[in-house]
């Protein structure tokens, strides 16, 4: 039986998704197969174990840095020796991104941490997906914490500019988190929930987008969320995805976390299923602990 487009295309596949459509036999050779040198089978439960596709780490500089500052950070980038089988997406504030783009080695892409909502013009002080796309930057943070509740975004105007920003091929990493009074009202889900479904009501080309789960709470705090809190969350989400969207995407996407991970914490984050990498912010600026992040996808690879 041959394997759905959805599925044959792409390494984003689950083995239950590859039993379910027959096609574990027939499939060609999986890019974890060949890194690892093992069998198919193994191959399969490695991304099994991942929850999705290759393991994602971005790193968001926020409103932090100097050309100097950058300079440093993306020799110390060039310098690392990263695990191959990890994407890696580094977002500098806006003025820096064409210094990034200029010095930093392509195998680390480059994001924005926003967007304006629609096509360029008359709008003072905004940058626009095209403009994005003119300096080669190929992603862009939506939804973070920090223009939700600093700058007063809202959960529509957030869905629309990650859908403009799809349309003219920009990738996005949606960011979804509860405050800590919601967590301690119970309302994590519903708040994370409401926050997806307004991406969902907006966005049709999933292929491009990664979900950054960031409670409010961990952000900058030191507070890291325990794995077991995280693994919650990221399964609610992908069974959210599942009924809402489609089981096909729900089994694809990367969900990645975000709030005080760092270089002694990944580790333990990484090895739960439904974790398929991070967005961080503060160990990002430094360059050996950045790559230390990136480089915890071995413990998921150990721990299957
Ligand atoms: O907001 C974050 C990433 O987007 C997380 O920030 P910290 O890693 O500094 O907590």
């Amino acid at each position: 039986m041959a394997a759905p487009s959805s599925l044959a295309s792409s390494h984003l596949y689950r083995l239950a998704d590859l039993r379910r459509a027959g096609v574990a036999a027939a499939a060609p050779a999986h890019p974890q197969q060949l890194r690892l040198g093992c069998s198919r089978r193994r191959a399969q439960r490695v991304v099994a174990m991942a929850g999705s596709g290759k393991f994602f780490v971005g790193g968001n500089w926020k409103c932090n840095g100097t050309k100097d500052s950058v300079s440093k950070l993306v020799t110390e980038l060039n310098a690392a020796t990263l695990e191959p089988d990890v994407d890696v997406v580094v977002a500098p504030p806006f003025i820096y991104i064409d210094q990034v783009k200029n010095s930093l080695t392509d195998r680390i892409e480059v994001s924005a941490q926003n967007v304006w909502i629609g096509k360029g013009g008359a709008y003072t002080g905004e940058i626009s997906a095209e403009q994005l796309v003119d300096i080669g930057c190929q992603w862009v943070i939506l939804g973070h914490s920090e223009r939700r509740h600093v700058i007063g975004e809202d959960d529509q105007f957030i869905g629309k500019k990650a859908a403009y920003a799809l349309s003219q091929n920009v990738k996005v990493i949606a960011c979804i988190g509860e405050l800590l009074e919601e967590r301690e009202a119970g309302k994590t889900f519903d708040v994370c929930f409401k926050q997806m479904k307004a991406f969902a009501d907006s966005i049709t080309n999933w292929a491009d987008v990664v979900i950054a789960y960031e409670p409010v709470w961990a952000i900058g705090t030191g507070k890291v969320a325990t794995p077991e809190q995280a693994q919650e969350v990221h399964a609610a989400v992908r069974d959210w995805l599942k009924t809402n969207v489609s089981p096909e995407v729900a089994s694809g996407i990367r969900i990645i976390y975000g709030g005080s991970v760092n270089a002694a914490n990944c580790a333990e984050l990484a090895k739960k299923e439904d974790i398929d990498g991070f967005l961080v912010g503060g160990a990002s600026l430094k360059g050996p602990d950045f790559a230390t992040i990136i480089n915890s996808v071995t413990s998921k690879k150990v721990a299957a």
